[in-house]
């Protein structure tokens, strides 16, 4: 059996395997220190002691890979790398720019001493102004040379990946003449991570795993609309509990209310259901839940009219969270009369509920418009692993295949997904995973103080005003007494 003791120790020995076949020159020399010694004194001592000495880096690293894996990435190997990287790129830019099809040659004729003509040949560069090294990423902003444009530039990027070898890359321009590259050097996304248990009050945005240059993925809340599209498997639920985890401190101080809809049979959400205040499996039930929220809306806006823009969330007066999984049972395959409550009441939620602190974050796996005819209504898309391009450009926008190619993440890489950022770049990312004794704890650890009565909205499902539904305080079980 492979225990995870043994796995670092090959690890260490595959370490050391490299280490001696990178350092042939040096271990040579001690190698023939070591037979000088030999050939001189004849004392075993000494020539024990030379090579101990030659191979005592090599061995020490190789302990240090296999006692500490994770000091020796941040200490030792990681700062390497990216030592190694910038040298690499500050030394050799001219050829990279030359292979790349960035630099322009030309022939200028000179006289010599003697006064003779002479053809030249002379080479101008793209300037490298900056390199710049973190976890896996390495960015470079680059000034186009005389004359040439920041397009010409972005043409050359692609290159410039596959001259150092980079698994991604991304480009976007910053002046007239100036672009900055993000090339991603290692794939730190396909090792999979599990989320830890959340301990932070957060409210404006929640981390829900990495981005690919290795930093952490952190997913704006408050004033967005969220829309999650992945095909059955693609980890939508390491988003949503990403999510609902990640806010779960927040709900505990009620400084967030989640509302959760499930009409999968509430198999999903009914997971962590002492985190939500209000919970749907029936399409009936999601109709109350969500004229209860529009209760909430109307009675913000009146109290927010003329005195503030944007709602601030706080203890008492959250910001209220409708979480919808699989948005399609609700919006195509509800019964018809429920279906055109839900989709009157979803669509003005969509549209007025940013500003007064209810946001919608919703999950679907089929993003085509008879399904998700509100699809433009959210202001923040993740495509998690989709069938084709079309649904790749219906996720993320026109232009999108190829820059954000969700169609092409690997099945094996579930939580795997591509967004567009605030400055319109496109980035790929993967959430942590999510398994079930942790959502259990986080919603055993956090169960929110305020549940409320869904009955109490009916009469706006029906067409007619209705007042916030009736809160009351979540009848104490044994398991909640414990906590
Ligand atoms: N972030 C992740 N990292 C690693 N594995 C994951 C991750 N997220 C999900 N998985 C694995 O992928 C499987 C499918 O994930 P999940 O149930 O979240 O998919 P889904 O998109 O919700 O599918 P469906 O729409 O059919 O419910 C999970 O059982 C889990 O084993």
């Amino acid at each position: 059996m492979i225990t995870a003791g043994s796995g670092r120790w090959r690890s260490a020995g595959g370490w050391l395997a490299r280490w001696v076949w990178h350092c042939q020159i040096w271990l040579a020399a001690w190698l023939v220190l070591g037979m000088l010694a030999w050939a001189s004194d004849h004392s075993i001592v000494i020539v024990a002691g030379v090579l101990c000495l030659g191979f005592l880096p090599g061995i020490a690293g190789a302990v240090w890979v296999g006692s500490g894996p994770v000091s020796f990435e941040r200490w030792m190997a990681g700062p390497w790398r990216r030592y190694r990287w910038r040298r690499l790129i500050t030394r050799r830019w001219e050829a990279i720019c030359r292979d790349a099809r960035l630099a322009e040659r030309r022939m200028i004729i000179r006289r010599n001493l003697h006064g003779d003509r002479l053809t030249v040949e002379s080479w101008r560069y793209p300037r490298l102004q900056r390199v710049q090294a973190s976890g896996h990423a390495v960015e470079l902003g680059i000034r186009a040379r005389s004359g040439q444009t920041v397009a010409e530039l972005e043409a050359g990027v692609e290159r410039i990946a596959s001259i150092l070898d980079a698994v991604t890359v991304r480009s976007w321009p910053v002046s007239w003449s100036m672009i900055m590259v993000e090339l991603i050097m290692a794939d730190v996304l396909t090792i999979p991570v599990v989320a830890a248990m959340p301990d932070r009050q957060l409210v404006d945005r929640v981390r829900l795993g990495r981005c690919q240059s290795g930093r952490d993925w952190w997913l704006p809340i408050t004033g967005r609309h969220t829309l999650c599209v992945g095909c059955s498997g693609s980890g939508k639920g390491s988003i949503l509990w990403g999510i609902c985890g990640g806010l779960a401190p927040a709900v505990h101080a009620d400084t967030v209310r989640l509302w959760g809809v499930d009409l999968k049979a509430g198999v999903e959400l009914a997971m962590g259901r002492s985190l939500f205040s209000a919970f749907a499996r029936t399409p009936d039930e999601a109709r109350q839940l969500l004229a209860g929220l529009a209760g909430i809306l109307r009675e913000r806006g009146e109290l927010m009219a003329g005195t503030v823009r944007q709602h601030q969330p706080r203890p008492g007066d959250p910001l209220h969270v409708l979480v919808i999984d699989e948005l399609a049972a609700l919006t195509a395959y509800a019964p018809a009369d429920a279906r055109r409550d839900v989709e009157r009441l979803l669509a003005l939620i969509l549209t007025q509920g940013r500003a007064l602190g209810v946001v919608v974050v919703a999950f679907v796996q089929d993003p085509r418009k008879e399904v998700v005819g509100m699809r433009g209504l959210f202001t923040q898309t993740i495509a998690l692993r989709l069938r084709s391009p079309e649904e790749t450009i219906m996720v993320l926008g026109d232009g999108m295949a190829a820059r954000g190619p969700a169609h092409r993440i690997s099945p094996t890489g579930p939580g795997t997904g591509w967004l567009v950022e605030d400055t319109g770049q496109v980035d790929r990312v993967r959430a942590d995973y999510w398994p079930d004794p942790l959502i259990r704890q986080v919603a055993h650890h956090y169960p929110t103080r305020v549940l409320s009565d869904l009955r109490s909205a009916e009469p706006e499902a029906a067409g007619s005003r209705a007042d916030e539904p009736r809160l009351r305080q979540p009848r104490q079980s044994r398991q909640r007494r414990a906590v």
